[in-house]
């Protein structure tokens, strides 16, 4: 419904709690495509007081924001062009008022899930990139989120290479954290991958939780195969009930990507040949022989216990938060 706008102009969008964005999240999936089509303006909910202004109810497209390409700080060695433009559907956006830059995830209605949303509005973590308000429009959803300027990991991977291990002590011990808060939530990331990894200038954020499930009990049966192949679990792959140890075992493949610059499997099984890496993850060992040959004895004996195959077996967020990989010696760096 058309609530209250901030100073009582009869706009669609106002402020509210996560509450409110969770039940105008909910009336919009339930709309019937003929109401949705053809909405006299923008609706939705604003969490971020502070650094959206809202005008009247109103938060339309090229009056109280702006979208425009992302502006990376590198090059792509191979193309040489500054990879900008829209990263899947997520834009940048810039409050015309506050001049507030965040990441904008456009969603068309079809294909949205409220459980893309859920998630990130129940539950906030710095280490999570912040959800700052939801509008409908033009059909499609977008979510304004905190926004990681420096890109994904994976951009920064293909742009500079292999990362260095403090780099990559770096970005895991902030993963980790965020993975602590979540799974202390029985809440599973089900994506973790170096896209899925967002930076800033002072920290690294988890985003994208539209794979996103919270358990209701000690294991997840999930109805279809959830994830991305290269980063999978084998338990993930049995499809036989898992639990929060996937995103531990996927943290695992993402570190001997940042190392190499490759995911695991990728170089000794090359796609062009495998179509699938299901069946690899099911039936060889985890992925010990792609870890880097200049990795750390610690390093690697953290990805040892991040990628043991029995999930009972396998190392926890606050286990690892504490291992000796993640706190070397100063001259080591
Ligand atoms: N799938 C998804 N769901 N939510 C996000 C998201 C929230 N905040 C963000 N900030 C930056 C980027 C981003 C990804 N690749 C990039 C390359 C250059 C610049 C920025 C980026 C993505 C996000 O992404």
């Amino acid at each position: 419904e058309s609530g209250e706008g901030v100073d009582g102009g009869a706009g669609g969008v106002k402020y509210g709690k996560a509450t409110d964005l969770l039940d105008f999240i909910n009336l919009v999936s339930d709309m019937a495509l003929a109401e949705r089509q053809h909405l006299p303006e923008e609706m939705g909910v604003v969490l971020n007081k502070k650094e959206m202004a809202v005008q009247k109810g109103r938060y339309q497209i090229n009056r109280e924001f702006v979208l425009f390409p992302w502006k990376l700080t590198y090059k792509n060695p191979r193309t040489g062009l500054v990879p900008n433009g829209s990263f899947g559907k997520v834009h940048l956006a810039q409050d015309t008022k506050t001049r507030k830059r965040m990441a904008c995830k456009l969603i068309p209605m079809e294909n949205f899930r409220a459980a893309d949303v859920e998630i990130q509005a129940k539950f906030r973590h710095e280490n999570i990139a912040e959800l700052y308000g939801a509008l409908l429009w033009d059909q499609k959803l977008h979510l304004f989120m905190e926004a990681g300027e420096g890109g994904s990991v994976l951009e920064k991977v293909d742009s500079c290479g292999p990362m260095r291990e403090f780099e990559i002590i770096w970005v895991t011990r902030q993963v980790l954290r965020g993975l602590e808060y979540l799974h202390a939530n029985k809440v599973i990331h089900h994506d973790i991958k170096p896209s899925n990894i967002v930076l800033m200038s002072d920290k690294a954020v988890l985003v994208d939780f539209g794979l996103t499930v919270q358990m209701t009990e000690e294991m997840y049966t999930p109805r279809d195969l959830r994830g991305t192949e290269m980063y999978m679990s084998p338990e993930v792959v049995l499809c036989r009930g898992h639990d929060t140890k996937i995103d531990i075992y996927s943290l695992g493949t993402t570190i001997i990507h940042m190392q190499t610059g490759s995911p695991p499997w990728a170089t000794r099984f090359p796609r062009t040949a495998y179509p699938s890496y299901l069946y690899i993850i099911h039936k060889l060992a985890p992925p010990m022989e792609d870890v880097a040959e200049d990795c750390s004895p610690a390093m690697r004996s953290f990805l040892g216990r991040a990628m043991e195959r029995n999930p009972t077996l396998r190392a926890s967020a606050p286990e690892l938060l504490t291992h000796e990989a993640l706190h070397p010696p100063r001259e080591d760096q």
